[in-house]
């Protein structure tokens, strides 16, 4: 199977718009995000099918809890059958090394699990009213460099500080990028940006796009349009 660098974030109120959306696609042209949004709705329901369609599934839940309840919550993830889970990089060195110990013990196949940094709605000033004086870049790098060394597969950052991690991590270390726009398309919420072809010049491995495709006029055309300029 081909390893698809679109992860599409399926962010729907429906269970029957999720459907309309996987009926058009194939594991080879993506994986695919379930977020808090379809999780909270409907929970495994919409989860289990995409998995058993061969789908590579991305739970995004970003867990950030004391690291007891964290591990429990992606042994849960894991037996799902997902492909990879997340959790809050500020919940700290041990929330994470304890989550992943729990997926190395749990014997089914374990999921990659990976950690948010900096969220890519935020700029320096929002996030100078939590962590004052610190630079997004700087404290991108700080958390990146917690989640490898507390054992996590990669992280969740913006393409733009793609280029300062291929520099200071290993280099199978993941990744996985929000914040995607196609030229033209509409920004919304999202403040740290860039292109797909941009992106994966920087080096990210996965790129998250949702509402520029899910909400095109045509999904499907979006989405290869997207695959074609990569
Ligand atoms: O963990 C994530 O996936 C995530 C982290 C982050 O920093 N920023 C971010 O946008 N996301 C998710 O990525 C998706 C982006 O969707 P669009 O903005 O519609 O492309 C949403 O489902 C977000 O929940």
């Amino acid at each position: 199977m081909i390893d698809s660098k679109v992860v599409v974030a399926c962010d729907f109120a429906k269970l029957s718009d999720l459907n309309n959306f996987v009926d058009q696609v194939s594991p080879d042209l993506c994986k695919l995000k379930i977020g808090k949004e379809m999780f909270t709705h409907f929970g495994p329901q919409a989860v289990k099918p995409l998995v058993d369609k061969g789908f590579d599934v991305f739970l995004d839940l970003k867990f950030h809890d004391i690291p007891n309840t964290v591990a429990k919550a992606c042994v849960a993830a894991a037996d799902l059958g997902v492909w990879m889970v997340n959790v809050h990089a500020s919940g700290g060195a041990k929330m994470m090394s304890q989550a992943m110990q729990a997926l190395e013990s749990n014997g089914a196949k374990r999921p990659k699990l990976i950690a948010v940094t900096v969220l890519t709605s935020m700029d320096e000033t929002q996030l100078h009213a939590i962590t004052p004086n610190v630079s997004v870049l700087d404290q991108v790098q700080k958390l990146a460099l917690l989640t490898q060394q507390s054992g996590l597969d990669g992280v969740v950052c913006s393409a733009q500080e793609a280029k300062l991690l291929r520099s200071v991590c290993a280099d199978d270390f993941l990744l996985v990028t929000p914040g995607i726009r196609p030229e033209g398309s509409a920004v919304g919420d999202q403040i740290r940006i860039m292109t797909p072809p941009q992106a994966m010049q920087a080096g990210v491995s996965y790129m998250v796009i949702g509402r520029p495709i899910t909400q095109a006029k045509d999904p499907l055309v979006a989405l290869q349009d997207i695959n074609a300029s990569i």
